[in-house]
Order: structure tokens, then C-alpha cells, then sequence
């Protein structure tokens, strides 16, 4: 079931198929043919950047036909006027509830969701007391009622559409019934069937915000009230001052579910949803209480409890400060709520507060205030100083969905534009390698332990994601989003934060960021645009190491570069980016998007249709300049040595060793001859398709001198390696292999203002020279270049030895260097 119409297959789009077979490669693993098995047929990945065009790609190149499709519908429905259409009837609309229900059971894991998102995706502005009210006979299709609003109230319960959305039946206060779809609502994927029966039982009262009532004008099915805004939709109770004067023409249909009929009851059924972990039903029942006035501040602070849990910290402050305003709580109670409150704080980063709660007076020789005081003194000493424990951290990182309780900090960087109106990040003082920049926490989060309660059916849920006009299959993608929907349900300086990230080029401009802090009520609910919070999840989410996917405020803002300034990575869930050169004052804060290494032709297709951009970065402006045939010419030399390395694990005599090596040199050669000359300058040494062969070639030599034990081999490795470091953008000062060295103090054999771009072997392969020294007797060599790993590792992960020897442990296992750490 898709939540409006379904679009065939785009089977004339050769992007789909180019972008299905570079994405089933990840950009990260071997050269070796990669495969795409799919009903288009077969793939490899040369064979689909065989079909790319020669040229730079644009925009309009992924506004793929099932996108045009969708626009031009945008642009028929805009340009017609509203319609009336003829009343929906009852029978009509049961069946067609009766047929989703039917289509959720029939579902088989394997189906192929495809979910078509109406474009523009219409929300709501006014506030209630600003807006008339409407009836379903005043309905007209295709434009959203500006100024009104919809009383109404459910006949039916929600069923998921399998999609993102819930289906419902209405009737307004006339009896006149509508078909109603509610989508990207905030319980959507969190809750089952119970828990929704629970939060929208029949009978519900629903206020919805000036109604968009839907018809496609080329389809002749029912139209439907579309709400795609949680915003737009009101619970509302029967005190509610929109219910004055208000009385239904039908009875009100009794609820099915067996619902507490007294005020204890509701209490009872709260702690029991709490105890099953149904923490949507448990605010629920906790609510019903404080609505009939029963023991108002014990519930009020069990819903703050369940708040907690939720993860919407702010609306659990706000119910623990309502509580504690009341002036009516017993000092039990009193400590209960302050507790929360420190729990609410700390989890908002707002550790000031927490610190001056829990080290008042009052709390003299209480060791858990004294406990907290310590924390929040941590964090605030992190904020400032961005001093953590970083071996701490990478041990904990050892662990599965490691989420590690920090405070974020932000170093010497501002947000401004450069002369071309581009956005992004810029350090505000000369900083050194390896200097920490930014070290955050997610904003959102989509850990892998976390499973959605909706049976979602298929593993694949294709959706087109209008507002970035590109289409994603990524299921969390829109897992995160309804995270994201639920955080600013909570919190509206979240909404002005999100709301200041970049949405994508059909979408409004972002605020400035970061947004004043505000610290509003969690009553007053954003008016959330879900089109453009699609925009920023789908513009600026990162996939964790883990699995999961994650959102982070400040990281969000920075630019991509292929020679990017910083190394960056994750701890666990949070995100820690640090200078990998030694940059002034003014320079920009760049990452790499991709993963660096693949092919300058493969990285253009993914950096546009991603992120929509071409990259204009040294290395790119220098592989582009290098021509398309000499690019083809380097993947097939790439290949070629893919072959050898393979081979290099099979055979053992010196003959065969020997073989190999003539023919890796031969390769690396004519691959050095691809690069045109001028491309060292542009690209800062940098050349990223050499840094494999390289490494196989040296891999092959080592093999060599283990079998021939030949020192000459071992010096040749050497170098190779050497050569392999300094195509990775690394500066060599002393490439000396023999000879001696002068007394005393020497600095390290390389230039420290930088380290190597990709971080992966680095470390490992300064190990590895040390190594290779050592075998040469020549101990001097030998430290210096264990020197270098050690402070390689320090700039990528600012923990000196200790983190050296935990985060190396495998490769110091190959090498025989521990008497000399
Ligand atoms: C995660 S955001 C980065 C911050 C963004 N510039 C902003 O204003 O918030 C990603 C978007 O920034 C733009 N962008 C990032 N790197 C770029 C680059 N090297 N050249 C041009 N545009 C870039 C693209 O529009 C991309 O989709």
C-alpha cells in the first residue's frame, strides 16, 4: 500500500542502474568486478561508469522520469482550480479500509514498498484561535483550506498503510464522513496496533489544521484528507475551548478496547503500559489522569518519568517544573522530582543546572547530588576544554551501539559563506594537526538496536523523496526522519536547529545556525515542515559504523572535500572530527562525503547524485584535467593489480615472487604515467588510485625479501612504502635507507604539519617501515619510524601512546617493535 499512487518501474533510467551498481560496492571494497544482480540484469561497476556520459553531471541528470512524472502532476494540480468532488460514501470508504487491512495481512517480507510522496508536502502556520472551522461539505480537492480548520472525530482505528502513514475514517459534527490519511505521524513506526488503539481510539476528537483534501486529477480514487504535518492534527479533549458549543449529529460509536471507566483504573492501566515498556500508552493513560484531575502531580511526574524514557527530555521538564510549581508536593515526591528534573537537564546538555540543583544547600552529604555534581562538572570542563578520556572512549567504542556519555564541544570554528554564498565551517585561529575541532553527539538517532514496533513489510521501502528530488530505497532514511519528527515534537529549539541545516535545493534557504537558544514549552508545538526536515535528513544524516544512522547539528554544516583538513570518525554514536594538517586562521573545515580513494568518475557520480554538487577540490580539478582515457586506463591498471595481489596469496617460491614484482612495478610505472605532470602541484601530491598498487607492489616485495631473505628487497619494500605514504599526501623529509644519521635528538623523518589523508593503513604502514628496518639492523631507522606511527596515531585520535597501542594492537602483532615501546 502505498500512501498515494504507485509508479511503475523506471526502467529507462540508466542512472538507477548506475547508481544500484556503485552502490552495491559502497566505495569502499576492492577494485575486483562488483556486481549488481537485480530484474535490470547484471552489472559491474566499470561496466556502469562505462555508461556515465564524459562530462560533468548535472542537477537535471538524476531528475529521474518518475520524478519528472511527480512534478508535472505538481505542476497540472497547482495550476487547476479547486474542485468539489462528490461525497465520500460510508460503504465506499469501509471498503477501501477493509482492503488495506486485507493488504497488511496478505504482505510478505519480501514485498517491494513503493512509497509516492505528494509534492509539495502542504503544513499548516496558523495558530487554532487564528482559524474558522469547516465542514467535510465544504471540502474542495487540491488546495489546502487556508484560514480553517476541521472538527472531527474518528469512526474508525488507525491502520498503518504499510507505508508512512495511518488510515482512518472521520465524520464531522454534521455526520458527513472523509477518508483521512495521516502520515509521518509521531507514534508511526514506534508503536503496534494496541499502542495506537490506545492513542486513537474510535471516538478521538481531532482538530486538523487547514485540511488538504486529495484527489490525484488523473486517478478516479477516493479523495482523502491529507495531513502530512503531525502538526497540523490536534487531539483535542471535550473542555477544550474549540468544543464550545459543538454537538455531533451522529452518536459517538462506542470504543472497542476495554478502557479503565474509573480514575484509579487509568492509573493502574499507566503503570502497567509503563511496566511493558508502552510508553506512548502509559503518557496516554498518565494524561487521562491529569484531564480528570486525579492525583495531577504523582501522574504528572510518572508521565515525566515515561517522558524520560522516550527521550523527550524537554516535555519531561516541563511536567517535573509544573509539578514542582504546585507547591503541593510531599518531600518524597519533591526528591522524586527533582531527580527527573537532574535527569532532564543532563540529558538536554544543560549542565550548569544540573550542577547548581545538586550542589544546593539542601542536598549537604547527599552522595547521588554529589554524584551528579561531579558528572556535570566533567561535561562542563569538556564543553570548554574538549579534554576527554580517550582511551576510555575507544575502549568503550569496542562494544557494540557504544553511546558515550559526553558533552559536545566545538573548538576555534564559525559558520559563515564563502564568495559564492556556499555555507560551511572555518577555523577562527591558526590550529596544528591533529588539533580536536568538533567531538558531538547526535541530534538524532537511529541506533541498530533500535526496531521499529510497526511491522514495516518489506526489507526494501522504496520512497521518492521529493523535496531533495532524488529517490532513496534506505528504509532508516525514513526511520531517522520519524525520529527527528519525534524529537521536535519535544523541542522546539531542536525544530530551530534542524530548520537551520541545509534542506536542499527545493526547499527554502535554512536559518542561520546555530538558532538563539530558547527554552520553550514543549506545549507549543513547532509547525513542522516536513518537507524541508526530509530535506535536512536526507542532505546530512551519516551512516555510524554499526549500522545505525544519526543526525549531528554542527558536523551538518561542514563542506566536502576530496583533500579534506580534518580526519574524521566516529566513537560509538558520537562523531570526532580533528585537524589532520596544520591549518590558519580563516582556512575552511572539510570531510570527505566518500570514500576518497575510488576512481575520480565514480566519486562525481556519487557526490552528484547525493548531494547534488560537483566537487571543485585540487585532486578533482587535477584527475579531470588528466582526461577520461587516461582515468580508464588507471581502473584497468588497478584491476590488473588486483590480479597479482591475488595471486601474491597462493604462490611461495622466490621465481614466482619475483614475477609478480617485475609485473607490479611495471603496473605502478604506467599507472605514475597516467597523472599528468602538473598534477602533484594541483593536487598536493595526492594521488589516491596509486596508494593500492602501491601497497601491493610493497606487499609482493616483502613476500620477496621473506623468501629470498635479500636485504636489497627489504630496502626496496622500504621505499616502495615510503612512495605509498607520500601518494597519500604525506611529506617525507628524510627518505634515507642506509647511512648514518646524526647524533642526538633528531626530529622525526617527516613533515609534521600534516599527516596522510586515508587513515586506514598508515599508521600500519610506518609500522611496517620501522619493521623493516629493524631487519636492517639499523635501530635509529627503525625508532624514528615507529616514532612517526606513534605520533601518526596521535594526530588521528589525540591519545598518545596508550591509544596507539590499544587502537594498533593487530598490526603491532605483525611487527616484533614491542622492547622499544
Ligand atoms: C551537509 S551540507 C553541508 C553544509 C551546507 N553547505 C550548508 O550550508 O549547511 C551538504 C550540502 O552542502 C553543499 N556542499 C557540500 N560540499 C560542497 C562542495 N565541496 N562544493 C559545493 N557544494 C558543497 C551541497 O549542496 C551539499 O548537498
Amino acid at each position: 500500500m502505498a500512501s498515494e499512487s504507485t509508479i511503475p518501474g523506471r526502467d529507462t533510467m540508466d542512472f538507477d542502474l548506475i547508481k544500484a551498481a556503485l552502490e552495491s560496492s559502497d566505495g569502499k571494497k576492492s577494485r575486483t568486478p562488483r556486481t549488481l544482480e537485480g530484474g535490470k540484469g547484471t552489472l559491474s561497476v566499470d561496466q556502469a561508469l562505462a555508461l556515465m556520459p564524459r562530462r560533468k553531471l548535472t542537477r537535471d541528470d538524476f531528475l529521474t522520469p518518475a520524478l519528472k512524472q511527480l512534478k508535472e502532476k505538481a505542476d497540472l494540480e497547482a495550476s487547476l482550480p479547486p474542485k468539489r468532488v462528490r461525497p465520500v460514501k460510508i460503504k465506499d470508504l469501509l471498503d477501501t479500509l477493509k482492503a488495506a487491512w486485507d493488504f497488511m495481512d496478505d504482505i510478505k517480507p519480501e514485498t517491494v514498498n513503493q512509497v509516492v510522496i505528494q509534492w509539495p508536502q502542504e503544513f499548516s502556520e496558523t495558530k487554532l484561535e487564528d482559524l474558522s472551522p469547516m465542514n467535510i461539505v465544504d471540502l474542495r480537492v487540491r488546495k489546502p483550506h487556508i484560514g480553517k480548520y476541521l472538527l472531527c472525530r474518528t469512526m474508525t482505528p488507525a491502520i498503518y498503510d504499510g507505508g508512512i502513514g495511518f488510515l482512518l475514517s472521520v465524520e464531522d459534527t454534521e455526520g458527513d464522513i472523509a477518508y483521512l490519511k495521516l502520515l509521518n505521524f509521531v507514534l508511526l513506526l514506534e508503536a503496534n496496533q494496541d499502542e495506537w488503539d490506545w492513542n486513537l481510539p474510535i471516538s478521538s476528537i481531532l482538530v486538523i489544521r487547514e485540511p488538504f483534501y486529495y484527489k490525484n486529477a488523473d486517478v478516479k480514487s477516493m479523495p482523502y484528507i491529507m495531513v502530512e504535518s503531525p502538526s497540523d492534527v490536534i487531539y483535542v479533549h471535550t473542555e477544550d475551548p474549540v468544543m464550545k458549543d459543538v454537538s455531533w449529529a451522529r452518536k459517538a460509536k462506542k470504543v472497542i478496547q476495554p478502557r479503565p471507566t474509573t480514575d484509579e483504573g487509568w492509573k493502574a492501566e499507566g503503570l502497567e503500559e509503563f511496566k511493558g515498556a508502552r510508553w506512548f500508552s502509559a503518557a496516554m493513560c498518565f494524561t487521562a489522569c491529569i484531564i480528570r484531575g486525579f492525583e495531577v502531580e504523582v501522574c504528572r511526574l510518572n508521565r515525566a518519568e515515561v517522558y524520560l524514557r522516550l527521550g523527550w527530555n524537554n516535555s519531561a521538564l516541563h511536567d517535573v517544573q509544573v509539578a514542582l510549581g504546585s507547591g503541593t508536593l510531599s518531600d518524597d515526591l519533591k526528591r522524586k522530582a527533582i531527580n527527573r528534573k537532574i535527569k532532564a537537564l543532563y540529558a538536554l546538555g544543560r549542565y550548569q543546572e544540573v550542577s547548581q540543583i545538586a550542589s544546593s544547600e539542601s542536598f549537604e552529604d547527599d552522595q547521588v547530588m554529589a554524584d551528579w555534581v561531579t558528572k556535570a562538572g566533567k561535561r562542563i570542563e569538556e564543553q570548554s576544554t574538549g579534554n576527554y578520556d580517550w582511551l576510555k572512549l575507544y575502549k568503550g567504542a569496542e562494544k557494540e551501539s557504544f553511546s558515550p556519555d559526553i558533552a559536545d564541544y566545538t573548538g576555534p570554528v564559525e559558520v559563515k559563506s564563502d564568495s559564492n554564498g556556499l555555507r560551511g565551517t572555518y577555523v577562527t585561529r591558526d590550529v596544528k594537526a591533529g588539533e580536536l575541532l568538533m567531538f558531538h553527539k547526535p541530534s538524532v538517532l537511529l541506533s541498530p538496536s533500535d526496531k521499529p514496533k510497526t511491522n514495516i513489510p518489506s526489507s526494501i521501502f522504496r520512497m521518492i523523496d521529493v523535496p531533495a528530488l532524488r529517490t532513496t530505497e534506505d528504509k532508516n532514511t525514513y526511520r531517522l526522519f520519524c525520529k527527528a519528527v519525534q524529537r521536535v515534537w519535544d523541542d522546539k529549539h531542536m525544530y530551530d536547529t534542524l530548520r537551520a541545516l541545509y534542506g536542499g535545493e527545493t526547499v527554502e534557504a535554512p536559518d542561520p545556525f546555530p538558532p538563539p537558544f530558547t527554552t520553550d514549552s514543549p506545549l507549543e508545538r513547532p509547525d513542522i515542515d516536513v518537507e524541508y526536515l526530509q530535506g535536512v535528513i536526507a542532505f546530512n544524516s551519516f551512516d555510524l559504523d554499526d549500522g545505525g544512522k544519526a543526525l549531528y547539528a554542527m558536523p551538518s554544516l561542514l563542506n566536502h572535500s576530496c583533500m579534506p583538513s580534518t580526519h574524521a570518525e566516529f566513537i560509538g554514536d558520537a562523531y570526532v572530527v580533528r585537524a589532520n594538517r596544520d591549518m590558519k586562521k580563516g582556512e575552511e573545515i572539510t570531510i570527505a562525503y566518500i570514500d576518497k580513494g575510488v576512481s575520480f568518475d565514480e566519486k562525481r557520480f556519487r557526490l552528484m547524485s547525493t548531494w547534488r554538487f560537483n566537487c571543485e577540490c585540487g585532486v578533482c580539478q587535477a584527475d579531470d584535467e588528466d582526461g577520461y582515457d587516461a582515468r580508464e586506463a588507471r581502473r584497468a591498471l588497478s584491476k590488473k593489480m588486483d590480479d597479482i595481489r591475488e595471486q601474491s596469496k597462493v604462490v611461495s617460491d622466490a621465481m614466482s615472487f619475483r614475477r609478480l614484482a617485475a609485473e607490479a612495478k611495471a603496473i605502478c610505472e604506467n599507472m605514475k604515467r597516467t597523472y599528468h605532470e602538473e598534477h602533484g602541484k594541483k593536487a598536493g601530491g595526492l594521488k589516491y588510485e596509486l596508494v593500492k598498487p602501491l601497497r601491493s607492489y610493497a606487499t609482493v616485495l616483502r613476500l620477496l625479501g621473506a623468501v629470498t631473505k635479500d636485504k636489497a628487497c627489504t630496502k626496496r619494500t622500504i621505499e616502495v612504502m615510503m612512495q605509498h605514504l607520500t601518494v597519500s599526501g604525506f611529506k617525507i623529509t628524510d627518505m634515507s635507507l642506509t647511512g648514518a644519521l646524526p647524533e642526538g635528538e633528531l626530529p622525526l623523518p617527516v613533515d609534521t604539519s600534516q599527516v596522510p589523508q586515508s587513515f586506514t593503513f598508515n599508521v600500519a604502514a610506518a609500522l611496517e617501515i620501522a619493521q623493516h628496518f629493524r631487519e636492517l639492523g639499523d635501530d635509529k631507522r627503525t625508532k624514528r619510524w615507529l616514532d612517526v606511527a606513534v605520533w601518526m596515531e596521535s594526530v588521528y585520535s589525540g591519545g598518545g601512546l596508550p591509544v596507539f597501542k590499544l587502537r594498533e594492537a593487530e598490526a603491532l602483532e605483525r611487527v616484533d617493535l614491542s622492547d622499544l615501546l
